[in-house]
């Protein structure tokens, strides 16, 4: 494996003026990123998470070279992103929902086209790789159209294209599926998990979409108050908050006495006692469902997942994640 992204001690401060009584400004200096430390390896899809204002985007531009670091030490590809930023853009793709790397008047084809020359890109790479996204992503009935008479779903799918013509090694997306209706989401979701399945291209996303991080980041950093509060796999989020999977048990008939299991406490009994719920603690699923085979005639059985929005509502609100950060 090799290292793509290696960041230590990453750290961006901005001097805003702020108004104080009816006349004087002072200068005050806000911490947008304090202290982030992340190396990422090839072929890796990271979530970056957070909340409001938590330093996500100002991450981003210093990895991307858009944004200088107040201190630390950042290489992506090997690179100096601010100083090597013309050697890194070959190596980097951008997907950033404000800004378009698309020519607004043109054709979407007649954009890619011009991307090929700017990134000197060969004519078979090039038709290779275009196929392959007009394939995935539907492009073929807006090709023709001018970027400007696109709608968001499209263009974000143009986007994504044209992020990925020169073959980038590390793509970084900023909110990509914001503002998107369900049938563009899936397209979306369902490209960049392709793209992770091929394995060659390290995704990194920020998102507010939870579904983004289930369906494709096997590993998830959050960030909060510029700091990284968790980074690991959601299983280990999970863990790390106590959320369980649950069984929930349809049973022919109601027991007199639901049958207690060990590892996994009873939660709730539904249904006049037709229905009962099990949290697997120490038990995994398949126990509690043995089991409960043993003790009564089930109709059913369904496991239920833990709830990543109730997980990451907990530490972003959690005080604890103000202190330490936690790996794992
Ligand atoms: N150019 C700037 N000048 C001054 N402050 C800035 C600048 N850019 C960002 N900040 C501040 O830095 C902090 C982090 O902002 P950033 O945009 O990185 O957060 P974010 O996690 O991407 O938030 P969101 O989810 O709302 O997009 C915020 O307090 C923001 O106001």
């Amino acid at each position: 494996m090799s290292l793509v992204i290696d960041a230590q001690g990453l750290r961006k401060e901005f001097t805003v003026r702020v108004k104080v009584g009816r006349l004087r400004r002072a200068k005050r200096t806000v911490t947008a990123v304090d202290g982030v430390d992340l190396r990422v390896e090839r072929g890796e899809t990271l979530g970056y998470i957070g909340p409001n204002g938590a330093g996500k985007s100002t991450t981003l531009k210093m990895l991307t070279g858009v944004l200088t670091p107040s201190a630390g030490q950042v290489r992506v590809c090997g690179l100096r992103p601010v100083a090597q930023r013309t050697r890194l853009a070959l190596g980097i793709g951008v997907v950033f929902g404000q800004r378009s790397q698309l020519w607004w008047d043109l054709p979407l084809r007649d954009s890619f086209d011009l991307l090929r020359h700017v990134y000197r890109v060969p004519a078979g790479d090039h038709a290779t790789r275009l196929r392959r996204c007009r394939a995935l992503l539907d492009l073929d009935e807006f090709l023709d159209t001018p970027v400007r008479q696109l709608s968001l779903g499209q263009r974000m799918r143009g986007e994504l294209t044209a992020a990925l013509l020169h073959g980038p090694r590390v793509l970084f997306l900023d909110e990509p599926t914001i503002g998107l209706d369900v049938v563009s989401k899936r397209a979306v979701r369902d490209f960049l998990g392709e793209l992770r399945r091929a394995g060659d291209t390290t995704l990194v996303l920020t998102t507010h979409d939870l579904a983004d991080i289930e369906r494709l980041c096997r590993r998830l950093v959050v960030i909060d108050h510029g700091r990284v509060v968790h980074d690991g796999s959601i299983a280990a989020l999970h863990s790390r908050y106590g959320s369980r999977r649950l069984v929930v048990a349809e049973l022919d008939t109601a027991l007199a006495t639901p049958p207690t299991l060990p590892g996994a406490p009873l939660e709730r009994v539904e249904a006049d006692g037709r229905r009962l719920v099990y949290a697997c603690e120490s038990a995994g699923a398949a126990e509690v469902v043995a089991g409960l085979a043993g003790l009564a005639t089930l109709r059913d059985i369904s496991i239920v997942e833990p709830d990543i929005e109730e997980v990451v509502t907990r530490l972003y609100r959690s005080p604890a994640s103000r202190a330490a950060p936690v790996t794992g």
